[in-house]
């Protein structure tokens, strides 16, 4: 059977929004094949290594515990991390087993629901929270995933339709999660701030009270994982993202000196990255880095990643206290709301937003604020 087409829509889409590549694509024996809409022909290949002479590099690994009381010499590792890699995993960060194991199965619960169940909490035409993916032109690549995006501090941005409708089970784990994850969060940016110097007053002023959303993303198994992304390579457009590989199943790449180097997965740790804003904060010395997620033909992945903004009322630019003569700002300030509508008029895609900032282009944005397609619809 062919699947149904109307010119250039996909399965299931409203005009601006994709939903459903598990109902659309997977459940159907019948589909023989990927839908040109996933493939990817460019897509650049992971390095893998059975070398055992010769292992792949990994990311640094930190235990909170030790971090927090810090002798200078964790703090300087966690600097050099964050300025070479970007990328780190945390343990023993305090979050406990249990709740990461009904997390999980909170989670698994929810992408399994019925389409119809989840069409409720679907993206609406010109918004970005919701369950699906965004749809900016015709020819956009899907990613081989079902996203659920969600603004959740502050409290007052949480739409009515989205969390507080979610599956009660889910919506009042997620909660714990949220709360525990935000205090975790925010003395990781203090750890952050402390490490590089800056002024802690500032810190304070930039991310108390921040803005905060998460991400769950489902990633069905693929019958040719080569021709598909997880999530396109992208980089946060956060202060700092803290991940959870849910349910243990690999997938997560970085690019590191041009190479795609996977993740591996450790059991009840964090993946905590370095997003744009923090890359601004600190004045381009800690780096976002480009990911993406590749997948499975056998196995299901999914994912929650928890983004830790400023306040919508902030200035997004880079410290005050690390600016001198000898260090002048590398990029634009403009306040969080703005950047906020920049980064979601864009699709993920490369370190695409930030190169924006640091040129000129954003000014031309705001002065003309159009959704021209091509560039940004790749
Ligand atoms: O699922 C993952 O491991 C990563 C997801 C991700 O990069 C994101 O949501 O920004
Ligand atoms: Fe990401």
């Amino acid at each position: 059977m062919a699947l149904s087409e109307e010119g250039n829509s996909v399965f299931r889409s409203t005009p601006n929004s994709f939903l459903g590549v598990m109902d659309e694509v997977i459940n159907k024996p019948e589909i023989m094949g990927i839908p040109e809409y996933f493939i990817r022909s460019n897509k650049e290949p992971s390095i893998l290594s059975n070398d055992e002479t010769n292992p792949l590099p990994t990311i640094p690994i930190f235990d909170f515990q030790t971090l927090l009381c810090d002798d200078g010499i964790q703090l300087h590792n966690l600097y050099s991390a964050c300025k070479d890699w970007g990328f780190f995993q945390l343990v023993n960060h305090g979050v406990s087993s249990e709740l990461l194991e009904k997390l999980k199965l909170e989670i698994g619960n929810f992408f399994k629901l019925p389409f119809e169940e989840k069409r409720k909490y679907q993206l609406k035409q010109g918004d970005f929270q919701g369950y699906g993916t965004v749809i900016r032109c015709g020819g956009q690549k899907l990613d081989w995933g079902d996203r659920f995006f969600m603004i959740t501090n502050p409290i007052e941005r949480r739409k009515p339709n989205l969390f507080p409708q979610l599956p009660p089970s889910l919506r009042d784990t997620l909660e714990t999660y949220i709360s525990k994850l935000q205090k975790l969060g925010m003395t990781l940016l203090g750890l952050l701030g402390k490490a590089i110097k800056m002024d802690m007053k500032e810190v304070e002023k930039i991310f108390d009270d921040g803005n905060q959303s998460v991400r769950m993303t489902y990633y069905p198994p693929c019958p040719q994982p080569d021709l598909v992304d997880g999530i396109n390579p992208h980089s946060d457009g956060s202060g700092i993202t803290i991940l959870n590989q849910a349910n243990g199943v690999e997938g997560l790449e970085i690019k590191k000196n041009g190479l795609w180097i996977p993740i591996t997965f450790l059991p009840d740790a964090f993946v905590i990255n370095i997003g744009d804003i923090m890359e601004i904060v600190s004045n381009g010395v800690y780096s976002s880095i480009e990911h993406r997620v590749t997948v499975n033909k056998e196995k299901e992945r999914f994912s929650i990643g928890m983004f830790f903004n400023p306040k919508f009322e902030a200035d997004v630019g880079p410290a005050k206290s690390l600016i001198s003569s000898e260090n002048p700002p590398l990029f634009k300030t403009l306040l969080m709301e703005d950047y906020s509508k920049y980064f979601f008029s864009r699709n993920l895609r490369e370190k695409t937003h930030i190169t924006a900032l640091f040129l000129s282009h954003l000014q031309r944005f705001f002065k003309k604020n159009k959704r021209c397609g091509n560039e940004r619809c790749k």
